[in-house]
């Protein structure tokens, strides 16, 4: 158990002091003036619907004192700090699952529903964060004559490792017909916009965009589906669900301490991935900074989140050369295709037979790499999904993209060199997109996106 400067117990979110990345306690951050301040009574009424009687005010009923004297590994027992200069969530090391919720304002919601619905989704997250129940009672302390206040279903499980992030959409700023709905037009960072087409997107606007989004991970699904699930209930009247993604196995690496996980095509994914160690490129390459501008997002980033239908099906009949070839590397130890072992750098000038190189040109890691991409690099935090099958019997399978980065333009960079020439293109399909700026982390009794509205 550490303490930090601040008081609180748990990992700095952000996680990333150096010295300290990717640490995480077993002890749940200590309670902030937010937590003690309780939701506002908008939010008791989502979770209790018209009776408000005998809910407590309070916020975080303990619930992982069961499981910690339990059998909890320490991967599932692992909390972090809610509160901190960047929103946890982004570098610290990438869960095993994941449940991710883009929501819509309602349409008569003003601009105080929203900051109201800010600071009780961060009393909330506090609160799910340290391995607690929402509301001061819980799932089971309240009154017999009133809904819970919380739904119950994580009761008995620690923290899990839960982190909860909370990206603003373009929409938020200009809604329907351009409306400044909630006086922040003039807010808008310039580069928050809609994701340009890509040659092949054939995206579902129902699976795309959003005016908020929350991305919740944790090591146990339940964890994460119960945040997504009692965030969305405190939303109720103010704002709704829009879409929502099921992650189930992470397809990065964020930490060097982390080992390199699969995709559903076999190959490992997230060897050259930024890493939360590598301090410098999360400076220059993820973290907005003061000259960035708007200065409400200085210490935030950029989240894009693409859905990627996987042809499953098709990939399984391809040889295992040509599925070499697709992605530069081979699909045992994920070296590169120029030689070395798993983590040594691809070299893109290397020959073979007949002069050909040895990471194809349509390679997906040779157009994806920084060096190709005028320096561009993004932090990958992706998850794989299936979502059942389609009316043919093929896998509903896939990549839940996600990516951080200071500029949207990084993305937008790499993702126009691989729609155009990627042989990947050949298994995959972009169904889903969507662009969320991701404010700082809330400090202590604050609430996340304060400085939005200051
Ligand atoms: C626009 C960004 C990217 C999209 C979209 C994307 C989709 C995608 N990727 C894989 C599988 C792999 N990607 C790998 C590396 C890699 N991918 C991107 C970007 C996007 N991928 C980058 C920036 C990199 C790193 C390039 C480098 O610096 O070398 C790899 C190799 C292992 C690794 O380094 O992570 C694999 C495998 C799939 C299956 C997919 C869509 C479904
Ligand atoms: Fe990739």
């Amino acid at each position: 158990m550490s303490t930090h400067d601040d008081g609180s117990l748990g990992t700095p979110a952000g996680g990333t002091p150096a010295g300290e990345s990717g640490a995480a306690s077993d002890a749940a951050p200590g309670d902030g003036t937010a937590e003690r301040r309780g939701l506002s009574r908008r939010g008791l009424l989502g979770l209790a619907g018209a009776t408000v009687a005998g809910i407590g005010l309070g916020i975080g009923a303990d619930r992982a004192v069961i499981a910690a004297t339990g059998s909890a590994s320490s991967a599932v027992a692992r909390s972090y700090a809610f509160y901190g200069a960047h929103q946890a969530g982004i570098v610290t090391p990438a869960q095993d699952r994941l449940h991710f919720a883009a929501f819509d304002m309602a349409g008569d919601a003003t601009r105080a529903d929203l900051i109201e619905l800010l600071q009780d989704w961060t009393v909330a997250a506090a609160a799910m964060t340290a391995g607690k129940d929402v509301g001061e009672f819980g799932a089971v302390g309240g009154n017999y004559d009133a809904p819970p206040s919380d739904t119950g279903e994580a009761q008995g499980l620690p923290a899990s490792g839960l982190t909860i992030t909370f990206g603003f959409g373009p929409s938020l700023f200009r809604g329907p017909a351009d409306a400044d709905r909630f006086g922040l037009a003039g807010k808008q960072p310039p580069a928050l916009t809609r994701l340009p087409h890509f040659p092949g997107d054939m995206l579902d606007p129902a699976a795309s965009d959003g005016d908020l989004c929350i991305q919740a991970c944790a090591d146990d699904p339940q964890v994460a589906v119960h945040a997504i699930r009692n965030l969305t209930r405190i939303a109720f009247g103010r704002a709704s669900l829009r879409w929502s993604q099921l992650g189930f196995g992470r397809t990065s690496s964020t930490s060097t301490t982390q080992a390199t996980p699969r995709n559903l095509f076999g190959f490992k994914d997230g060897t050259a991935n930024v890493k939360a160690e590598e301090t410098a490129t999360v400076d220059k390459q993820i973290w907005v900074n003061a000259a960035d501008g708007p200065a409400w997002m200085s210490g935030g980033s950029y989240l894009v989140a693409r859905r990627i239908r996987m042809t499953i099906e098709t990939w399984d009949r391809t040889i295992l050369r040509e599925q070499e070839a697709v992605i530069g590397r081979t699909k045992g130890e994920g070296a590169p295709l120029s030689g070395g072992s798993e983590f040594t750098e691809p070299d893109f000038e290397a020959t073979g037979r007949a002069e050909q190189p040895l990471i194809p040109e349509t390679a997906h890691v040779r157009l994806s790499h920084p060096s190709k991409n005028g320096g561009a690099a993004m932090l990958r935090r992706g998850y794989n999904f299936v979502d059942g099958n389609d009316e043919l019997g093929r896998l509903n399978a896939g990549l839940f993209f996600l990516s951080y980065q200071r500029s949207p333009e990084q993305f937008i960079t790499v993702q126009s060199q691989l729609a155009k020439n990627d042989a990947l293109n050949e298994y995959i399909r972009h169904v889903g997109s969507a662009l969320f700026a991701v404010p700082p982390g809330a400090g202590q009794g604050g609430y996340v996106g304060e400085a939005l509205f200051a």
